[in-house]
């Protein structure tokens, strides 16, 4: 696979394109606001969502989705919530049997479904994978070494696309469990906005130890009703990305949380972002899916009262805190 596409110029899909590059890739990178693909291309630079990183010159940015035809094998880096539109779209320009890698973290809202059921709605003839890990884009784009989950039912095509992809410094780990490796990714961004809270709030390290840990757990029950492996939720895409983003403040998801434990509201910290927060969204999935399977998910629910009932933080966490006490492993 010589040829890839990148749809999705954001941080992520910047920094990927950057790394299918230093592969010796020919990128295409796609990007849903003309004026990036114009500054990447001039100026070799995407200035609002990956500033100060040059970008290789194998790497050309469009505006247009014709310009993907060429492509051997796609990664889909839009927002979760735009993924259905932009991949729609895509869909006349892509042929059978490509395979879509999936780079994007979370759960559409509307529909309660993973990426890879969106993609099965709107790319039909395509092989569906995913890629994900702890992996921050700025530390990818500037060739910081970093491991990944790739999940395909074909091992075969996992290992070509390890081969087009992989390097010394982007380690890519094949698995075959689709559902197992979305279910880390979507739900770690919700429990960085806790773990974010913790650290607005000064309540101390060990209480985001403690987010961390109960956050698996948390993770794990959910992860039973989509059918996830166990074992891909203690690997990079599950345990792995919760650590990184629940312990970091270049997450967009914990910078998030801290805000709101330092008293600001969500509507004004958002309205200074053009970077997404996916944790946001997907809480509100999860709180309907976990209130329809019976899964009990306390910090999730902590989160989500604070984001879509506006309930006050302290209040939600003696709430949090003061719950009955439990069996650690349920
Ligand atoms: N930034 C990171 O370090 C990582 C991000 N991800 C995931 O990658 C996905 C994309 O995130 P980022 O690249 O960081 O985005 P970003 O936060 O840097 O930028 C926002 C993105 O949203 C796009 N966008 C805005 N409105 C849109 C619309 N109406 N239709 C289509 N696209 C629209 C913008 O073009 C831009 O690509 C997310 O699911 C995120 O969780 C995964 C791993 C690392
Ligand atoms: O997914 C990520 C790291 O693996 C990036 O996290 P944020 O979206 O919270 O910045």
């Amino acid at each position: 696979m010589q040829r890839i596409g990148v749809v999705g110029a954001g941080a992520w899909g910047t920094a990927l394109a950057n790394a299918a590059a230093r592969a010796g890739r020919q990128v295409t990178l796609w990007a849903h606001e003309p004026d990036v693909a114009t500054d990447i291309n001039r100026h070799r630079l995407n200035s609002i969502f990956l500033p100060g990183i040059h970008l290789r010159e194998e790497i050309t940015a469009t505006h247009d989705m014709a310009d993907l035809a060429v492509c051997e094998a796609l990664l889909l880096v839009a927002p979760a919530q735009h993924m259905r539109a932009v991949t729609e779209r895509l869909r006349q320009h892509v042929s059978p049997g490509i395979p879509a890698l999936i780079c994007s973290k979370g759960i559409e809202v509307a529909t309660g479904k993973l990426m890879s059921v969106v993609i099965a709605d709107t790319l039909p003839d395509a092989v569906p994978a995913i890629l994900s890990g702890p992996t921050f884009a700025g530390e990818v784009a500037r060739g910081l070494p970093c491991a990944l989950t790739l999940a395909i039912a074909d091992e075969t095509l996992a290992d070509q696309i390890t081969a087009s992809l992989g390097q010394p410094t982007f380690r890519l780990y094949s698995s075959t469990d689709v559902p197992g490796a979305q279910i880390g990714g979507a739900i770690k961004n919700v429990m960085a906005i806790a773990s974010g809270m913790v650290a607005g709030l000064q309540l101390g390290e060990n209480a985001r130890a403690a987010v961390i840990t109960r956050g698996l757990a948390e993770m794990m029950r959910f992860g039973q009703a989509f059918d996830a492996r166990r074992e891909t939720l203690m690997g990079l895409s599950g345990l792995g990305d919760l650590i990184l983003t629940c312990s970091s403040l270049q997450s967009r998801n914990m910078s998030l949380g801290k805000a709101l434990g330092e008293g600001r509201r969500f509507e004004d910290i958002m309205a200074e972002r053009r970077s997404v927060a996916e944790g946001a969204h997907t809480v509100e999935v999860v709180e309907t899916i976990a209130r329809d399977h019976g899964i009990s998910m306390p910090i999730a629910h902590s989160v989500f009262r604070i984001l879509k009932d506006g309930a006050a933080v302290n209040e939600v966490v003696r709430d949090l805190l003061e719950r009955p006490f439990t069996r650690e492993i349920a």
